[in-house]
């Protein structure tokens, strides 16, 4: 710590790095002591005060300066402190007796009034095996205080929360009056360090030496171990149940552990009795032994598992839900846990000596006794179900914490013990059937059975207890997964926002198809989307075989649909060809009587999705198209391609043609209004000429635009290209943490091309090069100012010119200059930047040989601006990468 540390990103923007900066303070920590002396005031009153653990010197320079002028200081630390007035200082370990007496040489009989401490253990490469942990320093420093300090002084101390904190103060309080645990606002919130300001030394005669043996105190206050090994298992059941969750170390690291990287091999997660909370602790399993790398060859380790053991942290609960799996079959492999045999085979074995008369009443003594004993773990399994369930529904209900369901976990981890029991015997077999983690989907099969029949046998299969200890750890991780997002849905404002959002973009997402306009959404869901688009297809045919025929609801869908396709076609159907004028499909258009604007729902579910967002202008309409002609230079694209939407309605069957009828209608998320809505008709212009006016804003729209302009689609591809996988993906059944994951990660790749995203990259580039109202008030004013200096100059000269006392040669002269300050306009006085170094440190007043206007700047200042600026500038690229 006495080396100068690099002051980088949280200590270099610190605000109180920069006042220690500002006021000649060697650390930022001296601003703790300035706030603790201010709440207790031990400084000012103190003549002699002892700093242990004192370099690079910051508290040392607090004491000298608050303390009275012919106070003496002692400063103590591993690294030599440089200099500070009226300041003594030693290289020494404080926890030796060399220290003691150097200390005890620079007082000779004088007891200080104040002991300071601040140590911290070196952290280095040899952080692990360092001897002394901070406690344990704190111990020693309080057995210097108690040496040296006088009777009713003050000893003001470092300690880290952890384990030993309260023995800790339990010791203090022993020999002070006083004991007050602070953090003084200049403490870092991350930083585990809290300041005991112990005061009122009670300076007893005899002082316990096993007070300061780190041994004895630390063992034998140490009744909270227990405690703190269940905290650990919980934190870490959680790790594996919660695994989006960050929890902190409240409790500080658990002793002697001080590293946040664990690894441990595959034999110990298979051999452990509570494999989630090993699952939780470490980041990686690794197969190191002989041993491990021959499972490792096994076919139950799949390259799933061996990827998964790779990173823990970074495992979501089906693959934790893999390594729980891999275990129990390993397990299963190498004896640990009993495949137990059915009972007929156990039987079997038994009927071999079937001819002797004991024999076989041994063999149905004990058949009776397999059966009571299944009977009897069945029933206890029952009983433990119930009660797992019972408690996950009231998790569900809220009237329980999912942290008690945790605790349940770590009973049937302690229940886990089981596994390691050797069963010989046929009765101890079945003992050991429990399952590791309780709650059986079975169990309500297994209510209507009769006990004792001959089922249970079957029950007994070890491939079945497997698969119901894997179903009781996919059953309780659910449970605790649904109680997890209720809980947080309970608590944060922001989650109720993001699933709301989540909803509207899947809704967005989902390819839905072409339903009927009047089903409802449910009915449409449960439909694959291909079958609608076809008897969408077919009713609209149908339509168009008699399309005077509007007595059936499907006809009049179909006709609105053909209607409202009618509007966007500028051609009005194929007849009239691509050559027709503008003119003159406008006069037509005008004639025709103007349809309803609404869609069908389908057609509505249809142009929801994002693709179509913004392919209005692709779509555009005459009239519109007419008002913009001459400044919009899209249009010729526009007209291109409403051309070849006209020569392929030309092509394309009667059947087809009248089902590409469609009217591409931006929609809004949430709208669900009905589609007959004649109210709608102006929200739809609305919505319509704000596309007209942005033009198409996604890649997706702009790909199809380009894809339709090129004619490398026809629209009747793009209807297709939507039936993909995604579109028929049945999620019934499915557990809603797959679902979840799902919705992050399995998503549907529309198509962008680069050239789709290069030209809405220009299109932006093209907006932002246009000046801002502002800029370009401005550069109007600056020519308006020209403008007006160039007359005055003209005016002025034209007076010279009048002139008659002086010759031609000079008025040339007198104008040329008049007309040259005209144009140039006013000169900017120049400022000179004077930086503040060298022969400018610390100057007042003007600079030597600096004349006119100047400012002085700090270099420091300009450096870190000009690093901030780089930093931008970096963060700027990473992002566009
Ligand atoms: C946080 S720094 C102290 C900062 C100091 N209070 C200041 O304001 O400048 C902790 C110091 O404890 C010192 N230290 C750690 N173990 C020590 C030991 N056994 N004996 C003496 N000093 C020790 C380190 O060398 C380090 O300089």
């Amino acid at each position: 710590m006495g080396k100068a540390q690099k002051k980088t990103g949280k200590g270099r923007l610190d605000k109180y790095y920069k006042l220690a900066k500002e006021q000649g303070y060697r650390a930022r920590s001296a601003f703790k002591l300035i706030q603790l002396n201010k709440k207790y005031s031990f400084l000012e009153s103190a003549r002699c005060c002892i700093d242990l653990c004192a370099a690079p010197g910051g508290w040392l320079q607090v004491a000298s300066k608050y303390m009275p002028l012919n106070s003496v200081i002692v400063g103590v630390d591993l690294v030599p402190i440089k200099p500070i007035p009226r300041v003594v200082t030693f290289a020494a370990d404080i926890t030796t007796t060399n220290c003691r007496n150097l200390i005890r040489n620079e007082l000779k009989d004088w007891k200080a009034d104040v002991v300071l401490h601040d140590g911290a253990p070196n952290v280095g490469t040899a952080w692990v095996q360092d001897a002394y942990s901070q406690s344990e320093l704190v111990l020693m420093s309080l057995k210097l205080a108690a040496e040296f300090l006088i009777k009713g002084g003050t000893f003001v101390t470092k300690v880290f929360r952890s384990v030993d904190y309260n023995n800790l103060i339990w010791v203090f309080n022993q020999l002070f009056g006083k004991v007050e645990a602070t953090k003084p606002p200049s403490s870092r919130n991350v930083s585990a360090e809290i300041f005991v300001v112990c005061r009122d030394f009670l300076a007893p005669k005899h002082i316990d030496p096993k007070f300061f043996d780190p041994k004895h105190v630390f063992k034998d206050l140490t009744a909270s171990a227990p405690a703190e090994e269940q905290a650990v298992a919980k934190n870490a059941q959680a790790n594996v149940f919660q695994p989006e969750k960050k929890r902190r170390h409240r409790d500080g690291y658990a002793d002697g552990d001080y590293t946040l990287y664990k690894d441990s091999g595959a034999a110990d997660f298979v051999r452990c009795q509570d494999p989630i909370a090993f699952l939780g602790t470490y980041n990686k399993i690794t197969f190191k032994t002989d041993e491990e790398k021959e499972w490792q060859k096994l076919d139950i380790t799949t390259l799933d598992v061996l990827a998964n053991c790779e990173d823990l942290k970074v495992l979501g609960k089906g693959d934790f839900k893999t390594l729980l799996k891999w275990r129990i079959a390993l397990r299963e492999e190498i004896g640990l846990e009993v495949k137990t045999k059915p009972t007929e085979e156990l039987t079997e074995t038994v009927e071999v000596v079937e001819e002797v008369d004991e024999e076989a009443q041994i063999q149905t003594e004990l058949e009776r006794f397999n059966a009571e004993a299944a009977a009897r773990a069945k029933r206890e399994r029952r009983r433990a179900n119930e009660i797992k369930a019972r408690t996950i529904q009231r998790m569900q209900l809220r009237m329980t914490a999912p942290m008690d369901i945790g605790m349940e976990q770590s009973d049937a981890a302690l229940r886990g013990q089981d596994d390691i029991f050797e069963l010989d015997d046929a009765s101890n077999a079945l003992k050991g059937q429990r399952p590791e983690a309780g709650y059986d989907e079975s169990s309500d099969e297994e209510d209507g059975d009769v006990e004792g029949e001959e089922d249970d046998d079957e029950a007994l299969d070890s491939e079945e207890e497997r698969e119901r200890k894997v179903a009781g750890l996919e059953e309780e991780l659910d449970g605790l997964y649904d109680a997890y997002r209720e809980h947080l849905r309970e608590r944060d404002a922001k989650y109720k926002v993001k699933e709301a959002r989540k909803n509207n973009k899947l809704r967005e997402e989902t390819w839905l198809g072409v339903g009927k306009g009047d089903e409802s959404d449910d009915s449409a869901a449960e439909e694959g989307g291909y079958e609608r688009v076809q008897r969408a297809k077919a009713r609209i045919g149908e339509h168009d075989s008699d399309s005077s025929d509007d007595s059936s609801d499907e006809a009049s869908e179909a006709e609105d649909i053909r209607v409202a396709g009618k509007k966007r076609r500028r051609t009005d159907g194929p007849a009239e060809g691509p050559s027709k004028s503008k003119k003159a499909r406008t006069a037509a258009k005008l004639e025709e009587p103007k349809p309803a604007p609404s869609l069908s729902r389908s057609a509505q579910l249809w142009f929801e999705q994002d693709i179509f967002a913004g392919a209005g202008e692709v779509m555009v309409d005459d009239e519109e198209e007419d008002e913009e002609e001459d400044e919009d230079e899209d249009e010729d694209e526009d007209e291109d391609e409403d051309e070849d939407v006209s020569e392929e309605d030309e092509e394309a069957p009667s059947g087809e043609d009248d089902f590409d009828d469609f009217e591409i209608v931006p929609q809004d998320q949430d709208d669900d209004v009905e589609m007959w809505d004649v109210e709608g008709e102006n929200e739809d212009e609305i919505k319509q000429a704000k596309i007209q006016k942005h033009g198409l804003i996604t890649a997706e729209a702009v790909t199809l635009a380009q894809a339709l302009v090129n004619r490398q689609k026809t629209r009747t591809d793009l209807i297709n290209d939507g039936f993909n996988r995604h579109s028929l993906n049945s999620k019934e059944g499915l557990p809603s943490w797959f679902l979840d994951d799902e919705q992050k990660h399995y998503k549907s790749n529309l198509p962008i091309t680069k050239e789709a995203v290069a030209a809405l990259r220009a299109k932006m580039r093209a907006l932002d090069a246009r000046p801002i109202k502002k800029v370009a008030e401005a550069k109007a004013r600056k020519k308006f100012k020209a403008a007006q200096q160039l007359e005055k100059a003209k005016k002025k000269a034209e007076g010279v010119s009048e002139t008659s006392d002086i010759t031609e040669r000079e008025k040339a002269k007198q104008i040329e200059k008049l007309m040259e300050k005209g144009m140039k306009g006013k000169k900017r006085k120049e400022v000179k930047v004077v930086v503040a170094k060298g022969v400018h440190k610390g100057l007042k007043g003007r600079p030597k040989g600096v004349k006119g206007r100047y400012v002085m700047v700090d270099p420091r200042m300009k450096k870190e601006m000009r690093a901030q600026k780089r930093k931008e500038k970096a963060n700027k690229k990473r992002k566009r990468t």
